[in-house]
């Protein structure tokens, strides 16, 4: 049988850094595991502009259609800021989740033990947490139409982009989020702003539908994103699953991250409907971006990638034995104290570069043996 594939697309700033450790993960599946992947890789975001003019070159976005799974870095960075709209870096990504119509983003954030006096919160408030966020990717205020800068008749101009969701969008990410609730504690909660949104309204309506007809046994609250922000931070652990829009997802997600002690630990999976095989299509990222202040520094936590790495073996290649072990061995490195600078309090220490945290998980991967 083939191997399973793997599209590797690093991008910029740190993306490449980190990807460097987690080939070190893969290249440890294949001569410790037997589990060999056929590994392709390609340009993503300013590094695509760079070589080709354009952040997303159609021949790499033909190549993430046919693998069984991508796997990104970051992308985007200061060189990039003044670049037209259209080949902006961030519009490469955009490109590949609305092409492999990636609905469902999945951001788990989980407390390590190790971590739990490292958070900007109390103790109390996130150690065990382990909530995830289900954040829909392809519609909303990223995609609507019309958008633009316009001329107003006033010699200014005004800018514009328009929230859209349809009953379809809304239902399918609800199923989403109803799904994992089931294989989990049961518990959804829905965030939007229908006090003040007409989409609020029509996603609020909807994911109480999907709820009635299919998923009643689930327990279904809803709140509104302000409040949600609120609560996350007051009392992260009154959640299970929040299954929310583009925008608040985008939000909501990175504050999650602080829960967990750093933005340098937050994995995400992105998904689709399933493929021939049976998988949903899928592509893998670290929630964090490029990082431009410490990029080249060998000072990025490579465990965000690495977790999104283990999200892959579990959700496109059904391999849960397989991240079961990585997500251990990530949690006994926390434990035995190694850290990078992101999870150094105010009072320093000696923290581990990229590779050096990379290595330490490698060594903690053979000791599962
Ligand atoms: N998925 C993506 O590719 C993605 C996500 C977010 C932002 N971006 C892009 O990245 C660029 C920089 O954006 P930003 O600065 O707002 O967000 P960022 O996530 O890159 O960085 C925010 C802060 O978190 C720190 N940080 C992030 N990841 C880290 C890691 N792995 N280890 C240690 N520290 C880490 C950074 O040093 C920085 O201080 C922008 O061009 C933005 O559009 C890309
Ligand atoms: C880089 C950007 C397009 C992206 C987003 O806004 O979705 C990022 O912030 C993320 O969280 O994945
Ligand atoms: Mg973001």
């Amino acid at each position: 049988m083939a191997n399973p594939s793997l599209l590797i697309l690093a991008g910029d700033g740190i993306g490449p850094e980190v990807m460097a450790e987690v080939k070190k993960i893969i290249g440890w599946l294949g001569a410790k595991r037997g589990v060999t992947f056929d590994v392709t890789e390609d340009l993503v975001g300013g590094c695509a502009y760079d070589a080709h003019g354009t952040p997303l070159h159609d021949d790499t976005m033909a190549k993430a259609m046919e693998v069984d799974a991508v796997l990104l870095g970051a992308v985007g960075g200061p060189k990039y800021d003044n670049l037209d709209f259209s080949v902006k870096p961030e519009r490469g990504l955009l490109r590949l989740r609305k092409e492999m119509d990636l609905f469902s983003n999945l951001r788990p954030a989980q407390c390590f033990d190790a971590l739990a006096d490292f958070s900007s919160l109390k103790k109390e408030v996130v150690a065990g947490l382990d909530i995830v966020i289900v954040r829909e990717l392809t519609s909303g205020v990223y995609f609507g139409e019309p958008r633009g800068i316009f001329p107003d008749n006033e010699g200014g101009r005004f800018g514009v982009n328009t929230q859209r969701y349809t009953t379809d969008e809304i239902r399918r990410v609800a199923r989403s989020a109803f799904e994992l609730a089931k294989r989990r504690n049961n518990k959804v909660c829905s965030m939007e702003k229908a006090n003040v949104m007409e989409s609020g309204i029509l996603w609020r309506e909807e994911v109480q539908w999907v709820h009635d007809n299919e998923y009643p046994e689930v327990e279904l609250t809803h709140m509104y994103a302000d409040n949600g922000a609120m609560q996350l931070v007051r009392w992260p652990k009154q959640f299970d699953v929040i299954v929310t829009d583009n925008l608040f997802g985008d939000l909501l997600s990175d504050c999650a991250a602080m829960l967990t002690g750093s933005l340098g630990m937050l994995p995400s999976a992105s998904l689709g409907a399933p493929m021939a095989n049976g998988r949903p299509r899928a592509m893998y990222e670290p929630v964090h971006g490029s990082a431009p202040d410490i990029a080249g520094q060998g000072k990025a936590n490579p465990i965000a990638c690495i977790l999104s790495l283990a999200m892959a073996l579990r959700y496109s290649y059904d391999m849960g034995d397989e991240a079961t072990r990585v997500e251990k061995a990530v949690e006994k490195v926390l434990a035995d104290g190694v850290r990078t600078a992101d999870l150094m309090g105010p009072e320093g220490g000696s923290p581990v570069s990229t590779s050096g945290m990379g290595d330490a998980i490698v060594t903690a991967l053979d000791a599962s043996l």
